[in-house]
């Protein structure tokens, strides 16, 4: 299936705006959230990956004991998509704020 093209460092400080929860830059989308224990941030973790295969479009997860570090960036195209802006507002649906 054709992805988005990569979108403009201009572009991913706008979409920023409306994501206050993620920081980063044309790079990639990042945000880091702690859940009330580990296997709740292994549970978060099996809930965006539904989200991901649903997509077909997949975070890159890091996990420090019940901490979730997220990073959203699409490889293909080299940079930040409306793909990766998609998925972050799934994320968002998701988490706790
Ligand atoms: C074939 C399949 O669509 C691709 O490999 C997808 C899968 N998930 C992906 N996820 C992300 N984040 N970037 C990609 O380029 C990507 N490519």
């Amino acid at each position: 299936m054709p992805r988005p093209p990569r979108l403009s460092p201009d572009a991913v400080t706008a979409a920023l705006a409306g994501l206050p929860l993620w920081s980063g830059d044309a790079g990639g989308l990042r945000r880091s959230v702690e859940l009330p224990s580990f296997r709740d941030a292994v549970a978060a973790i099996v809930a965006i990956a539904d989200v991901a295969e649903e997509l077909d479009h997949h975070p890159d997860v890091d996990l420090r004991w019940r901490t979730l570090h997220l990073v959203l960036v699409s490889q293909s195209e080299g940079g930040v998509t409306e793909l990766d802006l998609q998925l972050a507002r799934r994320i968002d649906a998701l988490l706790p704020g």
